[in-house]
């Protein structure tokens, strides 16, 4: 079977995560990206597509281009030739603040995390896109300022919740354990309320215990708030037991997508996996 004459999964069919989840239509569009830096060819004409509801990994071996395609998608490299479809809107190029403000959120493969504030002031940094009063008023912590403030630590509450660090809500975040600082990171970016959410290797250093909390929340939060998820991981038990759908890259071009179960016995993809030289 050929990988990349995909089939569109219908709604709620196998490989879906369950009856009360809805795939919805293609809300992602990348056609023919390519990206190089000088010589280096990061991404050789790539495309696929990302539907409203699922969550879509991306994997590949080192540097085959992974991290590169989720820059690409939230406007951090533009690639030379390509474009971008969002909500069938065609973009040229995306620049960073441009994806956040359609509502595209993502964490980091390094921890991007200020240090030495609390967790509830580094959530509260994911809520700046949504803050309507200008520096003066909420210096001076004026009328709508303090209001709007106060809706903000509100929402920012409710993601300490959702994800369980109520106990560590004042704790400074380089004083947390790994897993935890990347469960922080989770929840600054749900503070921004995305659309899409992009997720860079967030198991990544976890031990087994962290993983399944972290699964767990992934799951949560496609389930409750429909994020649709796009995410890069390496650990291919989780992949195959979270995703819907599969895109591989190796050496820059993609190699395989699929649903899980189409992806794993793609011939092409198991041979990048084994080393096979090309
Ligand atoms: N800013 C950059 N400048 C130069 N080359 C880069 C840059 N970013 C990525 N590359 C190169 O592009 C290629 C793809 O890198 P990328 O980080 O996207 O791969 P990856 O699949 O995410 O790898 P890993 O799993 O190791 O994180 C690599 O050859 C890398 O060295």
């Amino acid at each position: 079977m050929n990988m990349n004459e995909l089939k569109e999964p219908a709604d709620n069919e196998p490989g879906t995560k369950g009856p009360a989840r809805k795939i919805g239509p293609v809300i992602l569009d990348l056609n023919n990206i390519s990206l190089s830096f000088g010589g280096v060819k990061a991404l050789t004409d790539i495309s696929f597509n990302v539907r409203r509801h699922e969550i879509r990994a991306i994997i590949g071996p080192n540097g085959a281009g992974k991290s590169s395609m989720l820059n690409v998608i939230n406007g951090v490299y533009r690639p030379q030739q390509g474009e971008i479809v969002l909500r069938g809107e065609h973009r040229k190029n995306m620049d960073c603040y441009s994806a956040a403000k359609a509502g595209i959120a993502r964490t980091f493969q390094n921890i991007a995390l200020f240090k030495g504030m609390t967790v509830l002031d580094n959530i509260m940094t994911g809520r700046n896109l949504k803050m309507k009063s200008n520096f003066l008023m909420q210096a001076l912590y004026w009328g709508p300022a303090r209001r709007e403030e106060m809706a903000h630590r509100e929402k920012a509450e409710e993601i300490i919740d959702f994800l369980e660090i109520q106990a560590i809500r004042k704790t400074p975040v380089g004083r947390l354990p790994y897993g935890l600082q990347k469960r922080v990171e989770l929840g600054r970016a749900l503070a921004a309320e995305p659309d899409i959410l992009l997720l860079d290797e967030p198991m990544a250093g976890m031990n087994v215990e962290e993983k399944q909390d972290m699964c767990r929340f992934i799951l949560d939060v496609n389930d409750q708030f429909g994020t649709t998820i796009v995410l890069i991981e390496h650990d291919m038990g989780v992949v195959m037991d979270i995703s819907d759908r599969v895109v591989v890259l190796d050496y820059g071009k993609k190699i395989g997508d699929g649903t899980p179960d189409e992806v794993r016995s793609n011939q092409d993809v198991i041979n990048a996996y084994l080393g096979v030289a090309h």
